[in-house]
C-alpha cells in the first residue's frame, strides 16, 4: 500500500489531511501557534514505532555514545590516540561528540539563535519560502518527506544548500535574519569535518587527504531543523529513524535532548554537551569504507518542554560525480576484505533517495552484495 492513502476501513483520508498541512505553509509550528491540544492524526506513528516510545524501551542509557577531545590535534603524541577514538567510535557507533574542535561558543550560540529566530518569525513571513523543490538553493517546509512517509513528524526545517557553486543558494536570496550565520556555519562546520575525516583516513591507512580530494566534503547543505513544543510525546516523534544518506554529518543542538542512536537494539540518547558537535557517518562513507565505519539509524523524540528544540545540521556530500561511480575505495579491498557493496553513480543516489520515505530501506541495504 502507498504510505499516503485512504484507511479504507475508517474512511480517513490520509491524503487530504497531509495536502491541508502542507498547503497551509504554516508548519508544527503554526499548529502549535493555533493553540491545538492535541496532534492531528497525520502525525500519530504506526504501532510499531509507538511501541518504541514507551519509556522502558527507550532508556537504556548505561552507555553513552563517545567523546573525544580534538585539543592537541596536531601534536605527536595526541593525534595517534585520537585517531584510534575516531576509528572505534566511527566503527561501533557510527556516532560521536566532538569538543575543543576550535569553534567559538559565541558563533554556536549565534548560530542557533538566528535558526531559532528565522523559524519564529510571523507564519506569513515564512510561507514566502515555503517549497517541496529539493534541489532550490534555499526553502523552509515541514517533513521532507511528506509524501513519502508513514506518518508525518514534529519538526520544521529551513534547508540551504552552500555548495558546490552551481548549486548553492545566493548568498542574497538566504533570509537575512539567518543570512551571515547560516554562511559563516557553513565553514566551519566544514571545517570541523575535513579535520574529522583526515582522522577517519588516518584510521584506516588512507593519505589523510584521501577523502577530501575525492570531494567527499564538496557539496554541502545547512538544515537549521525546529521542534516546537508538542502536546502528544509519546503518539509521534520530531524526526523518524533513518541513516544520512551522504557521506558524514556534522550536528549543532541546543541543550535540549531528544536525539537518539541506535545500539544494537536499544534507543540511546545523545545528551547534549555544552558546546560539544556531534558527528555521524552517513552512507555513503559506510560504503567507500567498505563497512569500516559505520551509518547508523538515529531518531528524534517529539519535544515534550514548552522550549523549541534547535539543531543545525550540515550535510556534506559528494562535490564532483562528473561520470564516475564510486564504491568501496580499492586500497581498502583484499582477497581477506572482498567487497561489501556495488558502486554506484550519481543518478543512482538521487533516484533512491526521492523514490523512499526517509523511514524505508537505505541505500547501502540496495548495494549490499
Ligand atoms: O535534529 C537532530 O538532532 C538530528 C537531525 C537529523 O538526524 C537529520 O536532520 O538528519
Ligand atoms: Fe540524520
Amino acid at each position: 500500500m502507498a504510505a499516503a492513502g485512504t484507511d479504507s476501513t475508517s474512511g480517513y483520508d490520509r491524503t487530504k489531511g497531509i495536502k491541508e498541512f502542507d498547503q497551509s505553509k504554516y508548519g508544527v509550528k503554526g499548529l502549535i501557534d493555533s493553540g491545538i491540544e492535541s496532534i492531528p492524526r497525520i502525525f500519530v506513528q504506526p504501532p510499531e514505532t509507538l511501541a518504541t516510545l514507551k519509556p522502558c524501551q527507550s532508556q537504556t542509557n548505561a552507555t553513552d555514545i563517545p567523546v573525544i577531545d580534538l585539543q592537541n590535534i596536531n601534536s605527536e603524541p595526541h593525534r595517534p590516540k585520537i585517531v584510534e577514538q575516531i576509528k572505534k567510535a566511527a566503527n561501533e557507533w557510527g556516532f560521536f561528540q566532538v569538543i575543543n574542535h576550535g569553534i567559538p561558543g559565541t558563533v554556536l550560540e549565534e548560530t542557533i539563535q538566528a535558526v531559532k529566530s528565522f523559524h519564529e518569525q510571523p507564519a506569513e513571513t515564512k510561507a514566502k519560502y515555503y517549497s517541496r523543490e529539493e534541489m532550490k538553493g534555499m526553502l523552509y517546509a515541514s517533513n521532507n518527506d511528506i509524501y513519502r512517509s508513514k506518518a508525518a513528524t514534529w519538526h520544521d526545517y529551513l534547508q540551504v544548500w552552500t555548495a558546490p557553486e552551481e548549486q548553492r543558494a545566493k548568498v542574497e536570496d538566504i533570509p537575512e535574519i539567518v543570512r551571515k550565520e547560516s554562511v559563516e556555519w557553513d565553514v566551519c562546520a566544514k571545517k570541523v569535518a575535513e579535520d574529522v575525516m583526515e582522522l577517519l583516513c588516518e584510521g584506516i591507512g588512507l593519505e589523510p587527504s584521501k577523502f577530501k580530494d575525492l570531494s567527499l566534503s564538496g557539496s554541502r547543505m545547512f538544515v537549521g531543523v525546529y521542534y516546537p513544543y508538542c502536546p502528544q510525546p509519546d503518539l509521534t516523534l520530531g524526526l523518524t529513524s533513518h541513516t544520512d544518506p551522504g557521506v558524514i554529518t556534522v550536528l549543532l543542538q541546543n541543550q535540549l535532548p531528544g536525539l537518539q542512536v541506535k545500539h544494537g537494539e536499544d534507543w540511546v540518547d545523545v545528551k547534549p554537551l555544552p558546546g560539544a558537535l556531534t558527528i555521524n557517518i552517513a552512507d555513503l562513507m559506510q560504503i567507500i569504507s567498505n563497512g569500516e565505519y559505520n551509518s547508523v539509524q538515529h531518531r528524534v523524540r517529539a519535544n515534550s518542554c514548552k522550549e523549541p528544540r534547535i539543531s543545525v545540521v550540515e550535510f556534506l556530500n559528494i562535490g564532483k560525480w562528473q561520470d564516475c561511480e564510486y564504491g568501496p575505495l580499492p586500497e581498502l579491498v583484499s582477497a581477506e576484505k572482498p567487497p561489501r557493496y556495488r558502486r554506484f553513480t550519481k543518478d543512482d543516489f538521487f533516484h533512491n533517495f526521492f523514490s523512499k520515505g526517509l523511514d524505508t530501506k537505505s541505500f547501502i541495504d540496495k548495494l549490499k552484495l
